[in-house]
């Protein structure tokens, strides 16, 4: 038996195909030589081939002699002999080549920088037409590993049909490997489903507690294009920030994404700041303090004088004052996005707490809602620890130093804005809102006159405007109307919701207001 044989053979023996097929191509092949007739044809069921004793090589074979005289399947078994036996080879320049002339970055599914990555492939290589395959799914998107998701696009006609059942289309990367080219320079993309049991390369990219990782690679040893990548991807969300806020929250009670921290996340709209109705100096100078915040120079300062660089509002009020809201507002305002912890609604303990702390962008909006609703109290460290495998389910629940730490640790993320709501803040521990953590305290309160108008004139009277009716009259409608909202009584919630109701009528909203109005008091 020659080498080259030798060689096949082990081949074939490590990917587990049977040894007496191989030996028998070789060893047929010289039969077939030696046995050739003078005019040097063998009729085919004749021959001594390979496919003999194989019952269903023998029956491929003569249907293919029976196709095409003469022709035997040896050639196409040799060739799959080779495939078989030069693919380790292969797989093993791959792998050097690999190692040694490309560079890749790793980032999990659940990090913003994945996020930005998979909007741009979505926009540049996906909706361009460059891939053959994505994933099309509608409604509201809830899960971390989609919140990336561009919506389809659409002729400008159909942006305000809402009854256009496409509006809810929504197309995603689809899993596997997917190169494509910025300029000259070939890049690959890598991603796997999650949770897909078995799936060898999916397994090998959820290193970390189950979250799944993308994979970008290039060619050569130097991780700067890569970087300029990342940057491009960051540069093209920030450009496309206008028109939606991603809100972060945290997913329902219990379930893997609680255990294993991932944020979950819908893309809305963007709340504009005057669509919210307030005093509009303490509007202006809220606005005016955040955006300093966010200044190169107000960073530098900090970090200068060995201050934290972290700031922290209180908005406090009753409900539906527009806390919520104006949290979210500012947040597109600021280009950035947020995270709602809602303290009560979750099992959420200390280290749980922390966790999700460490894992906040550098940049970004963090409202912890309804603060004084989380019952929590003085103690000094959480209960006995229960025996459990995941960590962060260990802690049974979030005490006070636990929160004081996950906000303002020295492992916490630098460079957030905390916004805390309550509707209680006199039951808040001084702790908690000592200067340093909470840097101003706005009241959000009832419709004051100026409110009342402001309302009337975004919710009726604008829809009145445009169909005709005289701006004067419907701004002097707006102040009678105002002048029926009683002090201290109403919230602008209940007013949007009296209004709304009014369908964009001012005359109807002139006409019921005043029993609307008796009503509240
Ligand atoms: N000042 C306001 N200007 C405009 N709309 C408001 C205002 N306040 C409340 N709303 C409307 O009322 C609804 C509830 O508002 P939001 O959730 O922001 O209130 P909240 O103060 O955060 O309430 P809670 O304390 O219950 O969380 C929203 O639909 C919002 O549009």
């Amino acid at each position: 038996m020659t080498g080259r044989s030798q060689f096949y053979q082990t081949g074939l023996v490590h990917h587990g195909l049977p040894i007496p097929a191989i030996s028998n191509i070789y060893q047929n092949r010289s039969a077939l030589i030696q046995d050739l007739p003078d005019n040097g044809i063998v009729p085919t069921h004749q021959k001594n081939s390979v496919s003999q004793g194989l019952p269903i090589l023998e029956i491929l074979q003569r249907v293919a002699s029976r196709l095409r005289p003469g022709y035997s399947l040896d050639s196409i078994l040799a060739t799959v002999a080779l495939y078989r036996a030069a693919f380790p080879v292969f797989a093993y320049l791959k792998q050097l080549f690999t190692d040694y002339f490309t560079s890749t970055v790793s980032i999990y599914e659940s990090d913003a920088a994945a996020k930005e990555i998979m909007e741009w492939m979505v926009v540049h290589v996906m909706q361009k037409g460059t891939t053959n395959g994505h994933v099309v799914t509608g409604g509201v998107i809830q899960d971390p590993f989609t919140d990336y998701m561009l919506p389809q696009p659409r002729k400008r006609s159909q942006a305000t049909n809402t009854n256009n059942t496409s509006s809810n289309l929504h197309s995603t990367l689809p899993m596997g490997n997917k190169v494509f080219w910025i300029g000259l320079r070939p890049f690959k993309f890598s991603r796997a489903f999650p949770y897909s049991a078995g799936d060898i390369s999916a397994s090998r990219s959820r290193s970390r507690q189950g979250q799944s990782s993308i994979h970008v690679s290039t060619l050569g040893r130097s991780l700067s294009p890569l970087h300029e990548f990342l940057q491009t991807c960051r540069d093209f969300k920030i450009r496309n920030k206008g028109e939606t806020t991603t809100i972060y929250f945290i997913g329902a009670n219990g379930g893997p994404y609680l255990a294993h921290g991932h944020w979950s996340a819908v893309r809305k709209s963007v709340r504009r700041l005057d669509t919210v109705d307030m005093d509009a100096t303490v509007k202006e100078e809220l606005i005016r303090d955040a955006e300093d915040y966010y200044l190169p120079e107000t960073k530098y300062t900090y970090t200068d004088s060995g201050i934290p660089y972290r700031r922290g509002y209180l908005f406090h009020g009753p409900p539906g004052t527009g806390k919520t809201s104006f949290s979210a507002a500012l947040s597109s305002h600021l280009e950035c996005d947020i995270y709602m912890i809602d303290l009560a609604a979750n099992q959420i303990n200390d280290s749980y707490l922390h966790m999700l702390f460490l894992s906040l962008p550098e940049k970004c909006v963090v409202v912890i809602e309804d603060i004084d609703s989380a019952g929590i109290g003085r103690q000094k460290s959480a209960e006995p620890i229960e025996t459990d495998d995941d960590m962060y389910v260990r802690a049974p629940r979030l005490t006070l130093s636990g929160l004081l730490n996950a906000i303002d640790g020295t492992a916490s993320q630098e460079g957030r804005l905390l916004i805390m709501t309550s509707n209680n803040p006199d039951s808040l521990d001084e702790a908690l809102i000592r200067p340093g953590r909470i840097d101003k305290k706005i009241y959000f309160g009832y419709v004051s006159l100026d409110v009342a108008k402001s309302m009337f004139m975004r919710l009726v009277g604008r829809a009145a405007v445009a169909s005709g009716i005289d701006q004067t009259e419907i701004q002097g409608m707006s102040e009678a109307f105002s002048k029926f909202i009683p002090e201290d009584a109403v919230t602008p919630a209940q007013l949007q919701n009296f209004l709304q109701g009014c369908r964009g009528d001012p005359k109807k909203a002139l006409l019921e207001v005043s029993d609307w109005a008796a009503g509240m008091m």
